[in-house]
């Protein structure tokens, strides 16, 4: 069963294209990923999604209904969680919770259920202004109000930026368990790591979608043997690697490069060869396995690979 449809969908400011014609469907009880950097496109598609913004052309559908003529229907069945801090500052814990139940005509005690969970962690700061919260207890707060009214679908913006490592690893349990009770969750983030923890994903640039799979599955189609290589003098290996005309791919990843080779037979002896000629101090060659973030890039590379392969 499908939980939304989304077919074709364009949005401009401007002369700003945030999205082009994008098409995916979510189905129903998935936990799904729109990853991409800032600008991708994700609050954009979300906030049509949450019925909070039009569209210029296409359409989507929350459990068949359309996010234009259907809109209100579509609010009761959808909790949204907008990217930047969403709740009101000076209201207490308790206040916040208070106002987005009576927003959607329930009350904190019919609902206290769906948010038990959650809510006992932040129960002892009830009184505390929701300013002076912490960053992953803000977050917290923010999951509580999209959930009071019991949706059936969650939409959650960038809900882990700006958060320390300890807080995402806990709000990513919290989606698990929400998942298991039954519930859609589509959530953005631009930290590719992330992506590993959804049943699918989409990579999203530029309003552009680059692929819809699992995540295991993207992995797996990397093509060919990926390297990663260290030296003393990191830029200048990356120039040098840029330029061998055997290497198809080099990008600087943290302390190393991560390099692709045009030949998917050549191995680590070929790339040792080619790299030892220019004797960088301190060079270390290794075959590793690809990350998300490296089939990100290589999909974003792919125009400029096929345009040097066609040429
Ligand atoms: N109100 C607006 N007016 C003009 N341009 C906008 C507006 N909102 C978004 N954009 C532009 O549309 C593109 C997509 O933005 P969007 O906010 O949807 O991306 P995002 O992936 O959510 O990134 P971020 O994390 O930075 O919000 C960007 O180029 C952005 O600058």
């Amino acid at each position: 069963m499908i939980a939304v449809e989304v077919d074709e969908l364009e949005k401009r400011y401007g002369d700003s294209v945030a999205l082009k014609k994008i098409s995916f469907e979510v189905n129903r009880g998935e936990l799904f990923g729109l990853i991409g950097p800032d600008g991708a496109g994700k609050t954009t598609l979300l906030r049509i999604l949450a019925t909070l913004l039009l569209a210029d052309k296409g359409r989507a559908t929350i459990h068949g209904y359309d996010t234009v003529r259907e809109y209100r229907t579509i609010r009761n069945l959808v909790g949204y969680m907008p990217g930047r801090f969403s709740l009101y500052q000076d209201l207490t814990v308790e206040e916040n919770l208070r106002f987005f139940a009576t927003l959607f005509g329930t009350t904190v005690e019919e609902n206290y259920g769906q948010i038990k969970d959650i809510y006992d962690q932040l129960s002892p700061f009830k009184r505390r202004r929701a300013g002076k919260l912490s960053g992953g207890m803000k977050q917290k707060l923010a999951l509580c109000c999209a959930l009071i009214h019991k949706p059936e679908i969650l939409f959650l913006d960038e809900p882990t930026s700006g958060v320390d490592a300890v807080s995402r690893k806990e709000f990513w349990g919290i989606l698990h368990r929400l998942k298991r009770q039954g519930i859609t969750i589509l959530v953005s983030t631009p930290y590719m790591d992330e992506a590993m923890r959804c049943d699918r994903i989409v990579l999203i640039q530029n309003g552009i979608i680059l692929s819809i799979d699992s995540p295991a599955e993207i992995l797996q189609h990397y093509p060919g043997p990926l390297f990663a290589v260290k030296a003393d003098d990191i830029y200048g290996l990356l120039k040098f690697a840029r330029e061998l005309e055997p290497v198809e791919l080099s990008h600087a990843f943290g302390e190393y490069l991560h390099i692709t080779l045009k030949d998917k037979r050549a191995g680590l002896e070929q790339l040792h060869v080619l790299l030892e000629e220019c004797r960088f101090p301190g060079l270390e060659i290794r075959r590793i396995n690809p990350t998300i973030e490296d089939c990100f890039i290589r999909l974003m590379s792919e125009p400029e690979l096929n345009g040097n392969r066609n040429g």
